[in-house]
């Protein structure tokens, strides 16, 4: 696993992994969380010397424990609670020939799927309605109705299926063919590698903003744009820390004009629309180019980039009833129906890539190499992880211990919380973020107040 993840980042994973706790799951899911934050970790002390912070790459170390606790919830509220992972109607249903899992967290999704079913938000009936189709036909029409769901397949089922087929011929990161120019110099520190750094983030629910969230926990302005009627409120405590958030309709010029200057003074992109939604909003990868030809990008997709899924919407919970990993964990676990990951291990590792992809395009620029940029896949990674069947089982809890918790009151919209420990350590650095987990559009679209 840290081999494929090495030669796809073009970065040797030199950072120690230490603790051998893991969570229980067939596949080796502590394994790649860890991989991937050891890929944060090992790029990030790169980009340390490439800079000229260091005469050479300090020693990075990656704890395995708060790496699967960070996979939950990172925050522990003091006092408040955070809201439930899923709605009243989000889950898994049987139809007449299987499985079927509805995402139906944001409220247009849930029209879409209730539309289809002709049914009220409510479980029972939904349950009922359900019944009545098969799995792929009832996808396919909450697909076409712009919802999300996916028939629980197993793993050779989708190996046989085109959009198996097209996700394993792709590589974990795919790099573009890269452009000469360079970088602007941000101005980080030895403490702060990042400071100064800005990152523009268009990402949604887990898995771009923990790219994100990685990139500020090492000095790194966040800036994260959502649609004013956008709501994650059951994530946004967890991935809004240490960014700024606001709103901007970029469907309207003035928005689309406030993006572009924002664009033009950005040294990161990283955004997970669907492809093609940023061309649909003009503002395609030409024009990105040309409002700043300096930008490195780091984008994901919930498919793949190839074959007939290309474009279609998805959640990790839903490429894992796709690829198999549900299936599997449903014959490992004894049970009779679809068994995820104990965590959302696809959204964690695939931001923690994205992550890694931009601390090593930083480098590569840095080092005179040109400006590249990466695109990665929640189904690309699933195909890495479900490779790898675990050979020890796991009994890592989420639940974390006091020594886990930094010691330092983080006071958030909600309340306050105490927030895990940095799930890695950089000699030199510290890795803290500067500002504590907000709503989104609670700042102005702006790099600075
Ligand atoms: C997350 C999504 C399922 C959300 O789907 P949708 O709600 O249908 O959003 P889309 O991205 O398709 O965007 C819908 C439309 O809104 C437009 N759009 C986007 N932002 C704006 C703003 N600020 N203003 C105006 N319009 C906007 C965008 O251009 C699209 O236009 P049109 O193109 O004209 O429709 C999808 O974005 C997606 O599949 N992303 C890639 C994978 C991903 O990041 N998944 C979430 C992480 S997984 C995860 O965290 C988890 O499992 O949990």
């Amino acid at each position: 696993m840290r081999g494929e993840i090495e030669s796809a980042l073009g970065v040797d994973l030199f950072a120690e992994v230490t603790g051998d706790e893991r969570l229980p799951s067939c596949f080796e899911v502590s394994e790649l969380l860890s991989a991937s934050v050891a890929a944060v970790a090992s790029a990030a002390s790169s980009l340390v010397e490439a800079v000229g912070l260091a005469s050479s790459p300090p020693p990075v170390c990656v704890h395995q424990r708060l790496v699967s606790l960070w996979a939950g919830r990172s925050i522990h509220p003091v006092g408040w609670e955070m809201p439930p992972v899923w709605d009243a109607v989000a889950g898994d249903y049987r139809t007449r020939d299987g499985w079927i899992k509805l995402h139906t967290n944001l409220a247009h999704h849930r029209r879409a799927a209730l539309s289809v079913l002709g049914v009220e938000p409510d479980r029972g009936l939904v349950a009922r309605a359900v019944a009545d189709w098969d799995a792929e036909a009832l996808e396919t029409a909450i697909v076409d109705a712009n919802g999300v769901a996916a028939a629980m397949r197993s793993r050779d089922e989708w190996l046989r299926h085109p959009q198996g087929v097209a996700v394993a011929t792709e590589p974990l990161i795919a790099w573009d063919a890269g452009r000469p120019g360079s970088l602007r110099s941000w101005g980080g520190t030895r403490d702060r590698p990042l400071a100064g750094l800005r990152v523009l983030d268009l990402t949604r629910v887990i898995a771009g903003p923990v790219a994100t969230r990685t990139l500020a926990g090492l000095g790194a302005t966040v800036l994260r744009i959502d649609p004013p009627d956008w709501e994650e409120a059951n994530v946004v405590p967890d991935v809004t820390l240490g960014k700024r958030c606001a709103h901007l309709q970029l469907d309207t010029s003035e928005g689309k004009a406030s993006l572009e200057r924002l664009l033009a003074d950005a040294d990161v992109l990283v955004h997970g629309y669907r492809p093609g939604a940023l061309d649909g909003l003009g503002l395609g990868a030409e024009a990105r180019q040309r409002l700043n030809p300096h930008l490195i990008e780091a984008t994901l997709d919930a498919y793949g980039w190839t074959g007939p899924w290309a474009g279609r919407r998805g959640f990790d919970s839903l490429v894992q009833m796709s690829c198999g990993i549900a299936e599997a964990g449903m014959t490992w676990s004894s049970r009779t129906e679809p068994t995820p990951l104990p965590v959302q291990a696809l959204d964690h590792a695939t931001g923690y890539l994205m992550a890694a992809a931009t601390l090593a395009a930083l480098c590569k620029g840095a080092r005179g190499n040109g400006i590249g940029s990466a695109r990665l896949s929640l189904a690309r990674t699933g195909y890495l992880l479900a490779r790898h069947p675990a050979t020890i089982t796991g009994t890592l809890g989420l639940r974390p211990e006091q020594a886990d918790l930094s010691p330092i009151t983080e006071r958030t919209p909600w309340g306050d919380g105490r927030r895990l420990r940095p799930p890695f350590d950089m000699q030199g650095t510290t890795i803290a973020w500067d500002s504590p987990a907000t709503e989104l559009g609670a700042t102005s679209a702006t790099w600075s107040d």
